[in-house]
């Protein structure tokens, strides 16, 4: 017998949704959030009737059978460091997306919100790869100081989707490749995957590497430190200049890449400065997990929704296309690798994994 699934993405520009019968997708719809609809809430938790609403308007306006489905599964958010795979969301991981176990990111909502709509039909829901999965080496944690870590916080269920289907359309196994995955979506994390294990990655939250749409990357450390105690700001107005309103947004006021495409194209000279040192940033980036890999990168793979932007790859391709050669895959997997997840564990290929 067939399974219906309703997956729940949401992303911090995007909520996206997809219905799906066995792995073929019936329907999917991606909404994008400006700034100030985001800003409007002052928690992550706080948008999660926002975002369901959106969810089961769209499921009205489909006219679908809610009933028909049999499990729902989101996006796995900020639980503590976990292995990869596909977990049910019980009381205790939903408690850790409440409370964002490592901290708030739209992904927390997925689990949430898996659980709520699965447990008002009385269905199962889960999230798979969640953007905690941790298969750091030892030495990638070292920061500097001892206190402060570096942390695995990374679009995981892409990254591991895409590298797999780079690996399949060769001919080859995850396992027996080394790969830098780059995803590039409201926040960018680049990742190096050493036969099948991503042992290191510049965090995409509040983390050390590039900047992005709504996030700044790595600051320097001593400025960042006088302005938290300047007086002027409090803790979360810092961590918004870090998170939510950094990157593209705190220079050109805008995450959303095209805004920043059209401005470069009418010749705007802010836009394209910084648009050119995003694109530098992320190349510096590629450049340290091929030190990572010790210079042996079987493939580059550039993802998520600015990799749409063939003026974005190109250049990056042109900076850091010296390491290996250059696969692109716009947009995200993520759907697809949420039901594939699911079905997984619903047909007993796989054992769900214990939070
Ligand atoms: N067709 C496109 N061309 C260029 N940029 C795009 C396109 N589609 C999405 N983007 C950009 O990608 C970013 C969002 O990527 P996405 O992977 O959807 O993020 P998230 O899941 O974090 O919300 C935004 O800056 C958006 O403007
Ligand atoms: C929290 C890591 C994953 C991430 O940054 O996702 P978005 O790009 O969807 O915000």
């Amino acid at each position: 017998m067939s399974i219906k699934s309703l997956i729940i993405n949401p992303g911090s520009t995007s909520t996206k949704i997809g219905v799906f019968e066995d792995e073929t997708l019936l329907f999917e719809e991606t909404l994008r959030h400006t700034t100030e609809e985001i800003s409007q809430y002052s928690s992550i938790v706080d948008q999660k009737d926002f975002r369901k609403k959106i969810i089961l308007d769209l499921m009205e306006k489909k006219n679908f059978d809610m009933k028909s489905l049999k499990v729902i599964v989101g996006r796995g958010g900020m639980l503590k460091p976990i292995p990869s795979g596909t977990y049910a969301v019980t009381d205790e991981l939903l408690h850790d997306l409440m409370i964002g176990k490592q901290g708030e990111h739209a992904s927390n909502l997925g689990g949430i919100l898996a659980r709520e709509i699965g447990d008002s039909l009385s269905l199962p829901s889960y999230i798979v790869d969640p953007v905690v999965v941790d298969e750091l080496m030892p030495i990638a944690r070292y920061s500097g100081v001892p206190e402060l870590p570096r942390t695995s916080v990374f679009h995981a269920l892409n990254q591991k989707a895409v590298a797999k289907r780079y690996a399949k359309e060769i001919g080859k196994s995850y396992d027996s490749l080394n790969l830098i995955v780059v995803h590039m979506g409201g926040g960018v994390s680049v990742g190096a995957h050493e036969k099948g294990k991503v042992v290191d990655i510049f965090n995409a939250l509040d983390g050390d590497g590039a900047f992005s749409p709504e996030r700044a990357g790595a600051v320097p450390s001593g400025a960042l430190v006088k302005m938290c105690f300047s007086g002027q700001y409090t803790e979360k107005e810092v961590y918004k200049k870090l998170v939510g309103g950094g990157g593209f947004n705190a220079y050109l006021g805008t995450n959303d890449m095209r805004d920043v495409e059209t401005s470069v194209q009418k010749g705007d000279k802010e836009a394209t400065l910084v648009r050119e040192a995003f694109l530098l940033q992320v190349a510096k980036d590629i450049g340290s997990m091929a030190c990572v890999l010790n210079g042996k990168v079987d493939q580059i793979i550039m993802t998520g929704g600015i990799a749409y932007n063939k003026g974005v790859t190109d250049r990056l391709t042109e900076r850091a296309g010296f390491i290996a050669p250059v696969t692109i895959y716009p947009g995200e997997d993520e759907l697809l690798a949420l039901v594939q997840g699911a079905l997984r564990v619903m047909n007993g290929e796989e054992k769900t994994m214990e939070y």
